[in-house]
C-alpha cells in the first residue's frame, strides 16, 4: 500500500486549481439512469470514487466512458441489464445508493444493497426509504439488500424528513421527477451539491424549485433527455487547500473558489486570524499576523461548518494559540484522526462527540495512518507545519476525494512525495 511522505518546508505560496465536487459528482452520476438519452457531466475529477460509481453504473448495463484525461464523463442508460447494486460496490462507497431513486423512478424497480457503516460512522437509509415510500414504494430488507418496487410508477406526495439528510434529499429529488404528479419535500438539505443535481435535472428537463431551501417542489414529467452539465466546485478540496496557507504561512490562491461554497468555514477562519480575499480566479488566503487563534467549531449542515471540513480544522487548531472545542454533530465516530494527531504531539482529548484542542507550539513529523478520506489529508497538513518528517500510510483513502494531492502542494512548495510500494 503506497504512503506518503512529508518533510515539513515552512511558508508555502502559489496557487491550486480546485477540481470539480466529489460528492456532486457521485450523485450526478446516477442521475444518467433517469433517461435513456446520454448524459455528459464535465469538471469531473479524477478519483478513485467515480471509478467506482462508472464500475456500479456498468455493472447494470450503463454505457459509461470518460475523455480529456477523465473530466469528461459521457453516460448512456438506453438499456440497462440489471437493477441491483451489489454489497461488493455499495460497500466501498456509500454515494452508491444513490442509484435507488433513478431505478425505481424509471423501471419501477430497484434492489440496492444497504451501505452498513464506515470509519466514521453508521450510513443508515430509512430517510431515504421513508420518502420513497411516501411516493408510493414498496420496499423490503432482504439479505442485506432494499428490494425497492413501484409497479405502477411513483406518485408526488408532500414529505417532511426529520433530519435534512443530503443522501436521502437527492434520492427522494431524483425519484419525484418521473412520478405523477407533485412531491413537496421538506426539512430538504440546501447544500450545494443538491443545488447543483437540481440545475442538471432541470436541463435533463425536470420541473423544480425551491432548490437551496428547505423546500423543495418538484413536477413529475413523463420523461427526461440527454444534457450535458459542468460538475460544481468541489467546496471541500476547496476548504481543504484554504488551510495550507493557514497552517503553514505563506499566501495561497484558489483558483475557482467561491466565498458562497465556504461561508461558515471562512467565519471561523477570520476568527482565528486568517484573511480570505475574493480575486478575479478565486479566493487568496494568509494568516493576518503571528499565531492562530483558537476558535469553537459545531458541525452542521450546510449552511453551518461542514462536517468533511472538521478533521483538517482540526489539525489547524493543533498549533492555534488558546482552547478550542470541537464538536462533531453530523458523525458519532468522526474523531479516528485525533490519536493519529497525538503521536505528531497535539494535544487533545476527545470525548463522545466533542474534542478539546490545545495548541502547541510545533507540531513533529510521525508514522500516522489514515483512517478515513478527510482523516487522511488532516494528517498532510499537519505534516506540512510539522519539524521533520511525516509518513502518512493507507492512503488509498485518500485517493477517493483528492486528485494529484502532490502535484497540487508541490506546486505551492511543499517537500511531499508518494511512496509506492
Ligand atoms: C448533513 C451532512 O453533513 N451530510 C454529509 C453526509 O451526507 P450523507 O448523505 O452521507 O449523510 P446524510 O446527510 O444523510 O446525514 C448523515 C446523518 O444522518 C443520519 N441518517 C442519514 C440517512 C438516513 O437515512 N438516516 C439517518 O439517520 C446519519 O446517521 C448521519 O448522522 O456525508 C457526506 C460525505 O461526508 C457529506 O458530503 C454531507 O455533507
Ligand atoms: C465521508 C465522505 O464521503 P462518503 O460519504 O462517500 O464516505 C466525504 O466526502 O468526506
Amino acid at each position: 500500500m503506497d504512503s506518503i511522505l512529508v518533510t515539513g518546508n515552512g511558508a508555502l505560496s502559489g496557487q491550486i486549481p480546485i477540481a470539480g465536487a466529489k460528492n456532486a459528482c457521485l450523485t450526478l452520476m446516477p442521475a444518467t439512469l433517469l433517461s435513456e438519452e446520454p448524459l455528459t457531466l464535465t469538471n469531473a475529477p479524477r478519483l478513485s470514487d467515480i471509478k467506482t460509481m462508472t464500475a456500479l453504473l456498468q455493472s447494470l448495463g450503463a454505457e459509461v466512458s470518460t475523455l480529456q484525461d477523465g473530466q469528461v464523463i459521457a453516460m448512456s442508460s438506453h438499456d440497462l441489464t440489471s437493477h441491483t447494486a451489489d454489497y461488493d460496490i455499495v460497500r466501498k462507497m456509500r454515494a452508491s445508493n444513490l442509484v435507488l431513486g433513478p431505478l425505481l423512478a424509471r423501471f419501477g424497480q430497484a434492489v440496492v444493497s444497504l451501505p452498513g457503516g464506515c470509519a466514521i460512522g453508521a450510513r443508515p437509509m430509512d430517510l431515504h426509504t421513508d420518502g420513497l415510500a411516501a411516493l408510493g414504494a414498496e420496499i423490503e430488507l432482504k439479505d442485506g439488500y432494499l428490494h425497492a418496487k413501484a409497479p405502477g410508477g411513483l406518485k408526488g406526495a408532500v414529505h417532511e424528513m426529520r433530519f435534512a439528510s443530503v443522501g436521502a434529499t437527492e434520492n427522494i429529488v431524483m425519484a419525484a421527477t418521473l412520478a405523477k404528479g407533485t412531491t413537496v419535500l421538506k426539512n430538504a438539505a440546501r447544500e450545494p451539491e443538491i443545488v447543483d443535481l437540481v440545475d442538471c435535472l432541470r436541463k435533463m428537463g425536470a420541473q423544480i424549485s425551491g432548490e437551496g431551501t428547505s423546500t423543495i417542489e418538484i413536477q413529475g414529467v413523463d420523461r427526461l433527455h440527454g444534457a450535458t452539465h459542468q460538475v460544481v466546485t468541489d467546496r471541500i478540496e476547496l476548504g481543504t487547500y484554504m488551510l495550507v496557507p493557514a497552517i503553514c504561512g505563506g499566501e495561497v490562491e484558489l483558483l475557482g473558489g467561491r466565498m458562497d461554497l465556504v461561508g461558515a468555514f471562512v467565519e471561523k477562519l477570520d476568527a482565528a486570524g486568517i484573511s480570505v480575499e475574493e480575486t478575479e480566479k478565486g479566493l487568496k488566503v494568509c494568516r493576518r499576523n503571528g499565531r492562530v487563534k483558537a476558535v469553537d467549531v459545531t458541525t452542521e449542515p450546510f449552511p453551518g461548518f461542514p462536517t468533511d471540513l472538521q478533521a483538517q480544522m482540526m489539525a489547524l487548531l493543533c498549533t492555534a494559540e488558546g482552547t478550542s472545542v470541537l464538536e462533531e454533530k453530523i458523525f458519532e465516530n468522526r474523531f479516528m484522526h485525533a490519536p493519529e494527531l497525538m503521536r505528531m504531539g497535539a494535544n487533545i482529548e476527545v470525548q463522545g462527540g466533542t474534542a478539546t484542542v490545545t495548541g502547541v507550539e510545533q507540531l513533529k513529523g510521525a508514522p500516522v495512518m489514515a483512517t478515513d478520506l478527510r482523516a487522511s489529508v488532516s494528517l498532510i497538513l499537519a505534516g506540512l507545519a510539522a519539524e521533520g518528517e511525516t509518513v502518512v500510510s493507507r492512503v488509498y483513502h485518500l485517493d477517493r476525494g483528492y486528485e494529484h494531492v502532490v502535484r497540487k502542494l508541490e506546486g505551492v512548495g511543499a517537500k511531499i512525495e508518494r511512496i509506492k510500494s
